[in-house]
């Protein structure tokens, strides 16, 4: 028996953790009142979870800050490690080896079986797969390529560039690239890394003196270089600089570039033109927000992967009022899963409203004007807000009017005799009418959807500039 006993550690990080609120309430109902301890030894602490879906979700939100915790209380570098406990209290095997790295966020719920186990690679999530990546109309294009790329590295589309807005799917799609090359091509190198992390260490290089380590790094040991995010390079001269080279180092000797980015390049500020055109000379792809259809797809598939059972129903629920992003998408089913397993109940069409109330709620943001929405769809239409208030029934005025009405029925709480008054004084009847016509338009033109996506993210995006 191990004559370590950390569970006092335990007990007081977590504790600490929840009133310090660096975990709130809600947040340590959901995910800490079913971990327990188990044991200790020099190095590690033990303690239980009821699932393996649950295991991975306290791995990828709160490892990082209970390990940290845990250093800050006793002195000791304590890892943590999680044995699954099921409700039954069969007691699964200790396993003998863990996973070195953090193991990735796994949506399968499921223990991978050793058979199944595909190499991983160390800075890549495994779930991060062109097999988990659904593809609809608004991201064809960009996963074709993806995949294209990821056949033939170095080759035709090189560099890539892959943009969207948050939470669309850039990094699955990138990371697929990777997983697909690390899987087929042995021997390939393959980095990533997020543009933050190649500024801290081209940073620390220079502070070091080691800048000839950092060049061969990037340089000269990488087949396939992906870098996330992009757009944190902006205003940051010296690490555009070395990127420049690096650039051209690699594309110089074949090798595959992609990376990822919030807007496209033109859009880029405080970015040398060098290296923005650099970014611009090979293949961009955009990830547009997902319809509907493409929407509930994606919940289907992690449903199917986590092996729950979440009805149709709940599903079409989430992917009605989740619209702008897929992170949050998900993020809506997990908590549905977790409560599943947590509570042992089915998930009814009542349970669903009420735990996701909030994430329902989101999109409606009370710091969003009228005036805003006018502004941005007027922009985007090349037409004035006077005009959208005015008396103007030209088609080229009615359409953006309606598009404006609509989305400020969608993401706001004024009523439509409040936004009647903001258009000229028109009619409630008016709005609604407009409203109409544009879900109406919605079902048989299938490129109003995206663009409706856009201008309600460019609204929540833009605050109140
Ligand atoms: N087409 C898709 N099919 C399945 N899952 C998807 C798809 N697109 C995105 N996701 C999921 O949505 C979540 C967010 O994706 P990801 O992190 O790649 O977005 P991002 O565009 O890089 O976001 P950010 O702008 O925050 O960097 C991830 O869980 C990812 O697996």
């Amino acid at each position: 028996m191990s004559s370590y006993d950390f569970s006092i550690f335990w007990k007081e990080s977590i504790k600490q953790l929840k009133e310090e609120k660096l975990i709130s309430s809600q947040e340590f109902d959901m995910w800490f009142t079913n971990i327990n301890y188990v044991r200790s030894s020099e190095s590690t602490i033990t303690v239980s979870v009821p699932s393996n879906f649950y295991k991975d979700q306290v791995i990828q939100r709160y490892l990082d800050i209970l390990e940290n915790k845990l250093f800050e209380l006793s002195g000791r570098k304590l890892k943590l490690e999680f044995e699954i406990i099921q409700k039954t209290e069969i007691v699964i095997p200790e396993k003998e080896e863990k996973a070195q790295n953090r193991p990735s966020f796994s949506e399968k719920g499921q223990e991978i079986s050793v058979k199944e186990v595909r190499r991983s690679h160390p800075q890549l999530r495994e779930d991060y797969t062109f097999d988990n990546f659904i593809i609809g109309n608004n991201n064809e294009f960009a996963a074709n390529a993806a995949k294209g790329i990821a056949d033939n590295p170095g080759a035709n589309y090189n560099p890539c560039l892959i943009y969207g807005g948050v939470g669309m799917g850039k990094t699955h799609l990138m990371q697929s690239i990777g997983n697909s090359i690390y899987q087929k091509m042995n021997g390939k190198k393959i980095v990533f890394i997020s543009a933050e992390t190649f500024v801290s260490e081209f940073v620390q290089a220079v502070q070091k003196g080691s800048q000839q380590a950092f060049k061969n790094k990037y340089r000269n040991n990488v087949d396939v270089l992906l870098i996330d995010d992009i757009h944190e390079f902006h205003s940051k001269e010296s690490t555009q600089d070395e990127l420049f080279h690096t650039f051209n180092a690699l594309y110089d000797a074949n090798k595959q570039m992609v990376f990822t980015i919030d807007r496209p390049p033109s859009e880029l500020v405080n970015f040398a033109n060098r290296l923005k055109s650099r970014f611009e000379m090979g293949l961009n792809v955009d990830l547009q927000p997902p319809n509907y259809e493409t929407r509930l797809a994606i919940l289907k598939n992690m449903n199917e992967n986590s092996h729950s059972n979440i009805p149709e129903e709940v599903m079409e629920l989430i992917s009605k009022n989740i619209t702008t992003n897929i992170r949050d998408l998900k993020a809506a089913l997990t908590k549905l899963i977790a409560y599943a397993e947590l509570v042992g109940k089915n998930i009814t069409l009542e349970i669903a409203q009420n735990q996701l109330k909030q994430a329902f709620n989101a999109p409606i943001q009370a710091n969003i004007t009228i005036d805003r929405v006018q502004r941005i769809v007027s922009e985007y239409f090349n037409i004035t807000p006077n005009d959208l208030k005015g008396k103007k029934r030209t088609k080229v005025i009615t359409y953006p009017r309606q598009i404006c009405m609509y989305i400020i029925r969608e993401i706001t709480d004024f009523s439509t005799t409040e936004i009647g008054l903001e258009f000229g004084g028109r009619d409630h009847t008016t709005v609604m009418h407009s409203c109409q016509r544009i879900e109406d338009r919605m079902k048989t033109d299938s490129t109003l959807e995206p663009l409706v996506m856009n201008l309600i993210r460019s609204v929540k995006e833009h605050g109140n500039n």
